[in-house]
């Protein structure tokens, strides 16, 4: 039987899990220390089924103001004034509480069935699964605007056909043996905060789908000190990780803005980077061995030396495979000792450019806090509308006004922007990152605002994320996305897809709209960016098709302004028709190569990276150069 200690469960003696420390050498070293998961294995007892999140945290509208219900974030029980000003200045929409949320649908899709898969399913492996509707139904979907819409007007018309639970490796080797055998196709599930369309079934797939959900898997196999890292089974979520690390003051620091929900199989297998990026690496610097499953066998690297010089790393060849190549079971990651000081800060400049400059000489001198992000200033202006009270513009101003009146002089509103800060270290390096960090930002202008304003932008992120849902609801659609660009484009990619984004939807007769964006992490030879934009959709036929149709713009923008396809959400479905110009002819057929070497079924089917109408064999042949546009890529 397994003894509960706090929110870990160990299914082995108290005796056999100290060892490990310090003795762990191989990922089959195993002390198995099974985590109590926030999200239990019926995710939607405890997260929403129609949307992002905790069942009970939620914006809502009420008497005309929009609040925000639940505990679990600072604007819980709050009412939140100036936003809704500025929803009902930006959109010209009054909030409407009236409105019905989607009910849970009374039937499911038919599932195809595939009897011989079942029965030896039942009959040879002890894996637990299930056919029940709401089982299937909220798995087959990410995050993507798509994937909510769809699931609120009941378009999807496949969903998987099974859900499976895997509770370890060799359960997984059990289950694809039997898909491949089978010729079932088989959907990797982590957390499902893909907003690439990666997890969203196949709409065309004809064969069974099987959901493999990794939740399950979340076991801490071993942690050896002395090399500081750690073995994870891939289904362990952002949140209990750091969790259990912190119990043991360790962290791996690695905190994309999903972490509460995603998981460590989908970081490794989206290139997931995290927000404290500078101090601790993102995924790929963190990853030192990582286990995948596939159809052909199991690949991995057979040591868990800091770097080896063996020919191509294969590693490599896992990250960022979003599924479609095999199932990530372990992965050994690197850990720090917890920092002793965390603080937080932030700065305002008179306007983007100004903030740009600071970022690039930030990253010149290597001098990056853990994190520092720039924001627009229609992101600052919608910041401070979000905060319940006083605004962060009023705090700002009163911060300010002391110290910094006559800096403040000359600054024109509608062009300030402001960059929030955390610093993590030991006390004597953070006094010097902070004092290294304001005297750069002094040099372009930028002064101090404050370290509360600093720590209410990074709580707010994780608060930000349930505003796409609420906004749905009242008829506006909206979404981000990202890229990396060169320094050198910084600026000027910045300017140009927020213009495009104007022209285009001035071009569909959209009047009610928002677009604005931020630098979030800082490289030697360049920066990440993302962009949110949405508008109120009211009246609008197909406010999806409309939005992607625009985003689609604002990608050829960012491609044409020399950014990346993606710097960390990946490719899926809704870039896969951008992919082969991105890596080339030769680059996409040694993937397509790859693929069919590791799964010549392909049993994982999920038509990321390369789009699902390019069939495998074809996708192997040199083509024709991508067209400039490429057409839209389906679900
Ligand atoms: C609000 C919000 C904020 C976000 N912020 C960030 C951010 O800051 N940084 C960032 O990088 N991303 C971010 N994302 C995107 C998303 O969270 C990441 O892509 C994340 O890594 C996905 O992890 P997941 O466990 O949810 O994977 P899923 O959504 O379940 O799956 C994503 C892809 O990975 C595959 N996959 C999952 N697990 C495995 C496995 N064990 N083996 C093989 N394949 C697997 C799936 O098949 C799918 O193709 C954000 C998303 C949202 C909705």
């Amino acid at each position: 039987m397994a003894a509960k200690r706090n929110n870990v469960t160990t299914d082995v003696p108290e005796s056999s899990v100290a060892p490990a420390e310090g003795t762990a050498l191989t990922l089959d070293t195993r002390v198995s220390l099974r985590v109590d998961s926030v999200i239990p294995k019926k995710r939607q007892e405890t997260l929403k089924w129609f949307g992002w999140g905790y069942n009970d945290s939620q914006f809502y509208g009420q008497d005309g103001i929009i609040c925000f219900r639940g505990d679990k974030y600072p604007l819980g029980g709050c009412e939140l004034r100036n936003f809704t000003k500025w929803v009902e200045k930006k959109f010209e929409l009054t909030v409407d509480p009236s409105k019905p949320y989607p009910q849970l649908p009374q039937t499911y899709p038919r599932p195809v069935e595939n009897a011989p898969f079942l029965t030896e399913l039942r009959g040879s492996t002890k894996v637990e699964h299930s056919l029940e509707g709401i089982d299937r139904l909220i798995r087959c979907h990410g995050q993507t605007l798509n994937d909510i819409y769809s699931l609120w007007h009941n378009k999807f018309h496949r969903i998987p056909d099974i859900v499976v639970w895997p509770h370890c490796h060799d359960e997984v080797v059990q289950l694809v043996r039997l898909a491949h055998k089978h010729n079932v196709m088989m959907v990797p599930y982590g957390g499902g905060t893909s907003v690439s369309g990666a997890i969203t079934c196949p709409q065309e797939e004809k064969r069974t789908i099987c959901a493999l959900d990794t939740s399950q898997m979340n076991r801490l196999l071993w942690l050896n000190r002395e090399n500081l890292t750690v073995c994870f089974e891939a289904g362990i979520v952002g949140q209990d990780l750091e969790r259990v690390l912190r119990e043991q003051g360790l962290t791996v620091g690695h905190e994309p803005d999903s972490y509460e929900f995603s998981t460590l199989g989908g970081w490794v297998a989206t290139r997931a980077s995290g927000m404290k990026k500078n101090v601790y690496g993102n995924i790929e610097d963190l990853v030192v061995r990582v286990r995948m499953v596939t159809p052909t066998g199991t690949l991995e690297r057979e040591c868990s030396a800091p770097r080896v010089s063996c020919g191509p790393d294969f590693n490599h060849v896992i990250l960022g495979s979003e599924g479609t190549l095999g199932v990530i079971t372990e992965v050994v990651l690197k850990v720090r000792p917890l920092p002793v000081v965390k603080r937080y800060g932030s700065l305002a400049f008179p306007n983007f450019e100004q903030g740009v400059l600071f970022m690039r000489e930030v990253a010149l001198r290597r001098c990056q806090p853990a994190s520092v992000r720039l924001m627009d200033n229609e992101q600052f202006m919608f910041g401070q509308a979000l905060k319940p009270e006083k605004s962060w513009w009023t705090s700002l101003v009163d911060g300010l006004k002391q110290r910094y009146v006559t800096a403040w002089k000359g600054i024109d509103l509608s062009e300030i922007c402001a960059a929030t800060l955390l610093f993590e270290g030991d006390l004597k390096d953070v006094k010097r990152q902070e004092a290294i960090i304001y005297e750069i930002a002094a040099k372009f202008k930028g002064f101090p605002a404050g370290g509360q304003n600093g720590e209410r932008g990074y709580i707010l992120t994780f608060v930000i994320a349930y505003i796409r849902d609420f906004g749905l609801h009242q008829g506006i659609v909206a979404e981000s996305f990202e890229t990396s660009v060169p320094w050198d484009r910084c600026s000027l990619l910045c300017r140009s897809v927020k213009q495009r984004v104007v022209s285009e939807c001035h071009k569909r007769r959209i009047t009610f709209y928002t677009i604005s964006c931020r630098v979030t992490q800082t490289y030697d030879a360049g920066a990440c960016i993302y962009f949110y934009f949405g508008f109120r959709c009211v009246d609008v036929a197909n406010p999806v098709e409309l939005f992607e149709a625009i985003e689609h713009s604002a990608r050829d923008e960012i491609l044409s302004c020399g950014g990346s396809l993606s710097h960390h959400h990946g490719v899926g479905k809704i870039r896969s028709n951008w992919y082969r110009k991105a890596v080339t002819d030769t680059g996409s057929s040694l993937y397509s190569a790859t693929k069919r070497h590791l799964d010549p079924k392909n049993i994982f089917a999920l038509g990321n990276l390369l789009p699902l109408e390019e069939d495998i064999q074809k996708a192997a042949a040199p083509s024709p150069a991508s067209p400039a546009s490429p057409p839209k890529a389906k679900l």
